[in-house]
C-alpha cells in the first residue's frame, strides 16, 4: 500500500498564489499526495484577494510582515517560521514559486533540513544583481538549493545550465500562469466596472521599486498627454497599494475623466480587463506572460526583462519609462493598424496551459519514487487542459511564536 506523502506549497504574494494554484489543483488529483499550503503573508491584502479568487484557504499564515522591516529581518523571520514547520511536520517536498524573499528563505530552510525543494519558474535572469533587487539574487539562491527546477522556457533552462545547475534537476514545463489564465478565461469572467463602452481601453499597471519617484511621474505625465491626444481612449489602472505608487497615481491622474483608478482587481476581473483592453502598458512580470496569450500587445515600462521570449517574438516591447517613449509607443499602437497587428498575434511563448500537470507528475515521481510519464513530454499523451477545480487544503500547524553582465538571452532596451 503506498503511503500518502505531503507536499508543502509556500506562498507569500499575489503572483505566487496565482501561479501556485494550478499546481495545487493538479497535485490534489494524485491520491497518494496530500497538499498543504503555508502562507508567509509577505503581501497581506493582495495575497488574500488572489487566494480567494482560486478558492484557496491558507490554513497557517506566518503573517510576518512588520512596518519598515529590513530584508534581513524579514528573511530571518520567514526562515525561522518555516523551519519550525519543517521540524514539526516534515513534508516529502516543498514547492515555492518566483523570486521573493519568501522563496529565497524557504529554499535555504529546506537546504538546512535537507528536505527536497522544487522551484517553480526557475531560470529567469536579467544578469544584473541590482535589478531587480533583491529578486535576482533570490532566484540564484533558489536554483542552487532546488532538487527540481521547473523552467518555464528553454531559455530559462539554458540560463540555469550556464550557472552549472545540474541538468538532471531542470525540466522545461511552461509557466503555470498560462494554466491559471486559460482556466479563468474559460469561465468567461465579467468586468463589473463602469467603463465607457465607446472608448478603446488601455490597461495600465505599475508596481516595481525601480519605477517609484521620477519614472512614475514621467509615465503618468505621458498618460495625461495621451488622454489629450486621443479622446477616444480610456485608461484602466488598478493601483498597487504601495504608498509610493498610490499617492503619485491619485495625485496626478485622479482628475482625468479618461482615467479610471481602482483598487487591485480580483483575478477573474483582471482577466476580463485584459480581454477587454486594446493594449497593456505595464511593468509587471505576470502581465508580460499573460497578455500575449490573449492576443494583446504589451508595452513594458522597463529597460530590461528576465522574460525575453515575448520581446523576441514581437508580442511585447521594452519601452523604458521616459514620457517621450511611453507616449510615442502607445500612440504608435493606437494609430497604426499594421504596427498593432504585428504585435497582436495571439501566440504565447510561456506555455500551453498544461504546465501544472507536468510539474505535478514530476513532483509525484520524485516523492513517490514512481516513473509516471510526464504529460506532454516526448512519447507521452498530451494532457487535457488543466482544471480550475482546486484542492481542499490540509491545515498546517502554526509555528511557535518567534522572538521578536547581461546574458545573451536577456533583453535590454535598445
Ligand atoms: C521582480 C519580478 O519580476 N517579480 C515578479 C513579480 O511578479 P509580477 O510583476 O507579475 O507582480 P504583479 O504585477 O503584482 O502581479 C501580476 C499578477 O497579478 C494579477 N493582477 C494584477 C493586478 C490586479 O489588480 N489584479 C491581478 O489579479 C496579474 O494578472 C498577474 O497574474 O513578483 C513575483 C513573485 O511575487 C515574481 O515571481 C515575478 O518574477
Amino acid at each position: 500500500m503506498p503511503q500518502t506523502r505531503s507536499v508543502l506549497c509556500v506562498v507569500g504574494t499575489r503572483p505566487e498564489a496565482i501561479k501556485m494554484a494550478p499546481i495545487m489543483c493538479s497535485l490534489k488529483e494524485i491520491t497518494d499526495i496530500s497538499v498543504r499550503l503555508l502562507l508567509t503573508g509577505q503581501h497581506r491584502d493582495l495575497l488574500s484577494q488572489a487566494l480567494a479568487s482560486f478558492g484557496l484557504i491558507g490554513e497557517a499564515n506566518l503573517d510576518l510582515m512588520q512596518p519598515n522591516q529590513s530584508l534581513s529581518g524579514l528573511s530571518a523571520r520567514i526562515m525561522g517560521g518555516i523551519d519550525s514547520i519543517l521540524e514539526q511536520n516534515p513534508p516529502a517536498m516543498v514547492l515555492a514559486q518566483g523570486d521573493t524573499t519568501t522563496v529565497m528563505a524557504t529554499a535555504i530552510a529546506c537546504f538546512h533540513r535537507q528536505i527536497p525543494f522544487g522551484h517553480v519558474e526557475a531560470g529567469l535572469r536579467t544578469g544584473n544583481l541590482s535589478s531587480p533587487f533583491p529578486e535576482e539574487f533570490n532566484r540564484i539562491v533558489a536554483s542552487h538549493a532546488a532538487s527540481l527546477n521547473f523552467a518555464p522556457t528553454e531559455g530559462a533552462r539554458q540560463a540555469l545550465l550556464r550557472e552549472a545547475i545540474r541538468p538532471e534537476t531542470i525540466h522545461v514545463t511552461g509557466n503555470t500562469v498560462i494554466d491559471a489564465l486559460l482556466a479563468t478565461a474559460a469561465q468567461k469572467p465579467r468586468l463589473s466596472l463602469p467603463l465607457p463602452s465607446d472608448q478603446r481601453l488601455v490597461l495600465l499597471t505599475m508596481h516595481r521599486r525601480e519605477n517609484f519617484g521620477r519614472p512614475a511621474a514621467q509615465i503618468f505625465d505621458a498618460v495625461l498627454a495621451l488622454c489629450a491626444a486621443f479622446p477616444d481612449v480610456h485608461f484602466l489602472y488598478p493601483v498597487h497599494p504601495n504608498p509610493n505608487i498610490r499617492d503619485a497615481a491619485h495625485g496626478m491622474l485622479s482628475r482625468s475623466p479618461q482615467v479610471t483608478l481602482t483598487e487591485p482587481l480580483d483575478y477573474p476581473e483582471m482577466v476580463a480587463a485584459m480581454q477587454r483592453a486594446t493594449l497593456v502598458l505595464t511593468d509587471s512580470g505576470g502581465l508580460q506572460e499573460e497578455a500575449p496569450a490573449l492576443g494583446k500587445p504589451v508595452l513594458v515600462m522597463r529597460n530590461e526583462t528576465e522574460r525575453p521570449e515575448a520581446v523576441q517574438l514581437g508580442v511585447a516591447k521594452l519601452i523604458g519609462t521616459s514620457r517621450r517613449h511611453v507616449f510615442r509607443e502607445v500612440a504608435r499602437l493606437l494609430t497604426s493598424p499594421a504596427d498593432y497587428a504585428a504585435m497582436a498575434k495571439g501566440v504565447s511563448p510561456y506555455g500551453d496551459g498544461c504546465a501544472a500537470a507536468r510539474i505535478a507528475a514530476l513532483v509525484a515521481n520524485s516523492v513517490l519514487d514512481a516513473t509516471w510519464p510526464v504529460p506532454g513530454a516526448r512519447g507521452a499523451t498530451p494532457p487535457a487542459r488543466s482544471s480550475i477545480r482546486l484542492p481542499t487544503v490540509e491545515p498546517v500547524p502554526a509555528p511557535p511564536p518567534q522572538r521578536p553582465s547581461p546574458m545573451p538571452d536577456t533583453v535590454h532596451m535598445a
